[in-house]
């Protein structure tokens, strides 16, 4: 049983399907929405690997001609070189901007794919096949594509929408346990920014989560999507209420920059951390219950993710370094940090204009260099 969730944003609505078994119907779910019978699957080796060919013979059998392009996996890819290679490539197979082409992967493919389609011809559309949890739970829904530069994540991107979603839970079966814990650290961050049932649900449930049961995966691919989705109506382009999705991003894509965007940590790891580097500043700052911020921390822990500069690296991080890299983030204003703190689980805010100083004392408290 597969369920719809239709993001409502006027002649760019879109519909999320989520459940099992949804690669096998993708060519029948996809042909409707294509000009003509013919398209390309983006996707990374890895993937391809696993999963390439049976995404290309469900579109084959719904008749639709693919070609199938592979790039390196990793975080690296999505990066000026990637977005030449990859558009040189759609070039080469002559499509033309009518064209619709499907991102399959997690959020690499998925925000690099988006990218290119959005810059393609000056724009086509794309579709996702969501493969991580992280992207089925997040990226691949609300239109933000983009690349990293060595100065920071996502800095050249665009708002593309896609014209569909499938979230196949079967295909997580592949997924090494890592991304599984990647993808639940998004996932909960819903639980923490707008909805603390979520996120008791989560306490209860996130084991099963983690093992993929596909009744408990079903409600958390689902709820967060809902939330997801109807935060992008009312704030496609982030003018205010959507930054509530940026929870722990601030912190997470400062400690990224950090590491180099490799394998030492990954997204979702710098979320996790991220987010309980949040709560703790928040509770710091006398918004939020110190208890709040110990209970983030330990749902965190008992999903196996970093809560702590120590968790990511032994080797000394300089405040300064952090707070310059936080003053690059797309919700700076005039130079100006602006972070998402909260008042309680369920319940985050936007703060603007967050005075560096109690912030250089919360990261040295936190073990960075002074
Ligand atoms: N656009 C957005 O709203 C948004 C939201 C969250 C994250 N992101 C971006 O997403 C990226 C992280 O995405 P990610 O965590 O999915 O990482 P990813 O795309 O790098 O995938 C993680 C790894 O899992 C492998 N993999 C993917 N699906 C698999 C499967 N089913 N079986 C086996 N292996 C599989 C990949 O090959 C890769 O090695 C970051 O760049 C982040 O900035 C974007
Ligand atoms: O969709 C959003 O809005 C988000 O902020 C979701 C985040 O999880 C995601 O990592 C996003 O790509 C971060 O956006 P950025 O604007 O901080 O680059
Ligand atoms: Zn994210």
């Amino acid at each position: 049983m597969s369920r719809t969730i239709r993001v409502g944003l006027g002649e760019r609505a879109y519909d999320v399907v989520i459940g099992p078994g949804l690669v096998d119907r993708a060519g029948s779910l996809i042909a409707p929405l294509l000009k003509r019978p013919r398209t390309a699957i983006v996707t990374d080796e890895t993937v391809g690997a696993h999963h390439g060919e049976r995404l290309a013979a469900s579109l084959e059998r719904a008749g639709i001609a693919c070609n199938l392009i592979a790039l390196p996996p990793g975080e690296e890819t999505k990066s000026f070189a990637g977005l030449e290679d990859l558009c040189d490539r759609l070039l080469s197979l002559e499509l033309d901007r009518g064209d619709r082409i499907v991102a399959f992967g997690g959020g690499v493919i998925g925000d690099l794919t988006g990218f290119a389609a959005a810059i393609f011809k000056r724009g086509m559309d794309f579709i996702q096949v969501p493969t991580t949890l992280l992207a089925q739970v997040d990226s691949s829904v609300g239109g933000k594509t983009a690349i990293d530069t060595p100065r920071g994540k996502n800095l050249i991107g665009a708002f593309h929408q896609p014209a569909l979603v499938l979230a196949d839970l079967d295909i997580l079966a592949t997924l090494p346990v890592r991304e599984m814990r990647c993808g639940y650290a998004e996932t909960i961050k819903y639980g923490m920014l707008g909805d603390a049932a979520f996120f008791a649900w989560l306490e209860d449930n996130g084991a099963k989560v983690l093992d993929r049961d596909v009744a408990a995966l079903t409600h958390a691919v689902g709820r967060s999507v809902e939330m997801k989705a109807e935060i992008v109506e009312e704030d496609e382009r982030e003018a205010g209420r959507r930054a509530l999705l940026n929870l722990g991003h601030t912190f997470g894509h400062a400690l990224e920059i950090e590491m180099g965007f490799g394998e030492s940590l990954k997204h979702g790891e710098g979320v996790a951390a991220g987010c309980a580097l949040a709560f703790r500043f928040s509770a710091a700052l006398g918004h939020c219950p110190q208890a709040d911020a110990a209970r983030v921390e330990a749902a965190l822990i008992a999903a196996g993710l970093p809560t702590r500069l120590s968790d990511i690296t032994n080797a000394p991080m300089s405040a300064d370094r952090l707070i310059a890299h936080m003053v690059q983030d797309k919700k700076a204003e005039g130079g100006a940090l602006t972070l998402v703190l909260a008042r309680r689980i369920g319940e985050a805010f936007v703060a603007k204009g967050v005075d560096p100083a109690p912030l250089r004392d919360f990261l040295v408290s936190e073990g960075a260099t002074p």
